[in-house]
């Protein structure tokens, strides 16, 4: 596992129960406290981490770790502006593996686009390792792991669902090997870009909940905000070519909810904060990775190019970034004229 915020500290730790499970940190502090501890004290500091998970600071050791002649699996814990780096960094690794080595495989877990060119995740993996060299032949199976999952229940091991999207059926095999069982239970699918459209808008929309919430606009509001942000989801996924089912899935309604409602969620946190009046720049202060922020104009762009209307985008990028009050941003919602109710349209 590569990245040890708290979702990659928390999946190593779930991982290890199954597999030879290394984590790597760049901190080397860090890295140094969970060894000597058995805790990550700055993103996990309640978690006891179990002692067969090996942590390092080396990052090519760590990438060693995966691509021996074994094969293995490379989860990526960084958020999307840490993606590019770290596939570029392996791709030397992996360019180094001989022709009959078995398979590796390289799933991200981030959440979002990238901030300047809407690039999704996957499209930001397949540029950075040719960027870096890598052909076709040595590229490893890619695939995104997402779903509803706030990292701290999953460290305190409770129950969750998640579905791994693959390119090659040895990536969904190769998650399900490393994760499956105990309380997580794995789903597959073959919908990558469905399954990233539906975790990086999700978190648009828990800011716009967290926004009305904020405001105390309710739980009709909610509802509402909940059901068309599902909507637009949907339709931007299937105009970028993904399935319009993936959406009412795991990855799609199910992080909806979860993210839009859950009190530990960072995008909805920041959201109540500013319907409660804070500005951007507070919330921002508090540095927590809060994906939604960060990729909110990206997909705002992304509809335009593709001709997708996104009016809950809108508003929030409205009230997150160009001085737009959030009542004023409910009341240009509201005033929307009256349409039929479909997703797709
Ligand atoms: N926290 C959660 O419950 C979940 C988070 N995610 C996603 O996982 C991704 C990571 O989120 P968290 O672990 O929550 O964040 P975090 O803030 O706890 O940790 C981020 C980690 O990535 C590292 N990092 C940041 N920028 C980097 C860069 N440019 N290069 C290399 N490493 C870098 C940090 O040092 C840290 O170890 C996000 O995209 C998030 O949406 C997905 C599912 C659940
Ligand atoms: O993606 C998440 C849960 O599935 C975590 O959401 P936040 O990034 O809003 O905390």
């Amino acid at each position: 596992m590569l990245g040890a915020g708290i979702w990659g500290t928390a999946l190593a730790a779930l991982a290890s129960v199954r597999a030879d499970t290394l984590l790597w940190a760049r901190d080397a502090g860090l890295a140094q406290r969970m060894r000597a501890t058995g805790r990550n004290d700055k993103y996990l500091p309640d978690i006891a981490l179990p002692p067969q998970l090996a942590i390092g600071d080396d990052f090519d050791a760590a990438a060693r770790h995966a691509c021996g002649p074994a094969g293995g699996l490379l989860l990526l814990g960084v958020p999307v502006a840490g993606l590019g780096g770290v596939c570029a960094s392996l791709a030397p690794q992996l360019a180094a593996r001989g022709g009959d080595a078995a398979p590796v495989s390289l799933v991200w877990t981030c959440k979002g686009f990238h901030q300047e060119t809407g690039k999704l995740p996957h499209e930001i993996v397949q540029e950075a390792l040719a960027a870096a060299g890598l052909d076709a032949a040595a590229t490893p199976g890619l695939g995104v792991l997402s779903g509803p999952s706030f990292a701290l229940e999953v460290a305190r091991g409770l129950p969750v669902a998640l579905t791994i999207a693959g390119t090659r059926p040895t990536v969904a095999a190769a998650v399900t090997a490393s994760l499956h069982g105990g309380h997580a239970r794995i789903y597959t699918s073959t919908d990558v870009v469905g399954v990233e459209v539906g975790g990086a808008l999700k978190n648009v929309m828990a800011i716009a909940c967290g926004i009305a919430d904020g405001l105390g606009l309710g739980t009709n509001a909610r509802a509402a905000l909940v059901t068309r942000g599902l909507a637009e989801m949907q339709r931007l996924g299937v105009a970028l070519g993904g399935q319009a089912d993936t959406f009412a899935g795991l990855t799609g309604l199910g992080d909806l909810v979860l993210t839009a409602t859950g009190a530990l969620s960072r995008n909805r946190q920041a959201g109540l904060a500013i319907g409660q009046g804070a500005t951007l720049e507070q919330v921002l202060a508090r540095g927590m990775t809060t994906e939604g922020v960060r990729c909110a104009r990206a997909a705002l762009e992304l509809g335009r190019r593709h001709r997708v209307d996104l009016p809950i985008t809108e508003a929030v990028c409205a009230v997150l970034f160009d001085g737009i009050s959030p009542v004023q941003a409910v009341s240009n919602l509201l005033a929307r004229e009256a349409r039929a109710e479909t997703a797709l349209s």
